[in-house]
């Protein structure tokens, strides 16, 4: 098994890049965990206590429960990947069947900063895009998709999202194996990653 991870600020573009790279990949082959999946299970907390959490912190992420997933997928056996809601801030109580594949991608913004994790990857990536850029995209997101207004977006972003990113994610660059950049699309660096997962493939 190949597993690669991939790192990055809020709104640099994993998702993005991820679903770039699987494009045109056997979907048999490619299997997807993503961070967001695993964030702790708040449902002790009411949503009031739940608005509060900052969630872009090491310790708001239940680690232990994804690096023992990649170990049983390494180990070839099927997990149940949490299901995650943005607008309940909690686990929905569902999951998702994950089978083990050829190449298995870990995606999220703090993915880098967890030592064991790190041990487990072949590869280590790391989308780069310019903070006022991510926070464009950020602010565009969260109110489309993720039931936020302009007010929550911003708040969040001034006391917990820009001095965590400084903390630890812009940090793990120097993890990084390949950094994307990725302030346009960069098709380029996506067919490098493609490239090397359909070696690995062949
Ligand atoms: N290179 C890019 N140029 C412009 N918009 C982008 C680019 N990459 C991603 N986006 C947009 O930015 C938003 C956040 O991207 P996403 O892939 O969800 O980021 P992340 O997973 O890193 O938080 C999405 O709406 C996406 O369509
Ligand atoms: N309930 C939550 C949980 C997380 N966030 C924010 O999501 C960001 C990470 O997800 P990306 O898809 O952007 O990588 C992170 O910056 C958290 O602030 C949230 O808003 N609400």
């Amino acid at each position: 098994m190949l597993i690669i991870g991939i790192g990055g600020g809020t709104g640099s573009g994993k998702t993005t890049v991820v679903n770039e790279i699987i494009k045109q990949l056997p979907e048999n082959e490619v299997g997807i965990i993503s961070q967001d999946s695993y964030y702790n299970d708040t449902s002790h907390l009411n949503y009031e206590q739940r608005t509060k959490i900052n969630f872009d912190h090491p310790r708001s992420i239940d680690f232990d429960l994804l690096c023992e997933h990649l170990k049983e997928l390494k180990k070839g056996n099927p997990i149940n990947q949490p299901v995650y809601s943005f607008v309940k801030h909690n686990r929905t109580g569902d999951t998702i069947h994950t089978l083990p594949r050829k190449v298995m991608i870990v995606e999220g913004i703090l993915i880098l900063t967890n030592t064991e994790l790190r041990k487990m990857f072949d590869i280590n990536i790391f989308v780069h895009a310019d903070s006022d850029e991510r926070l464009i995209r950020r602010i565009k997101r969260d109110i489309t998709q993720r039931g936020r207004d302009i007010d929550e977006v911003l708040a969040r972003y001034q006391n917990t999202l820009k001095p965590m990113h400084e903390q630890f994610i812009e940090p793990t660059k120097e993890f990084a194996d390949i950094i994307i950049p990725n302030n346009r699309y960069n098709t380029v660096a996506v067919d490098i990653v493609r490239t090397i997962i359909s070696e690995r493939l062949a």
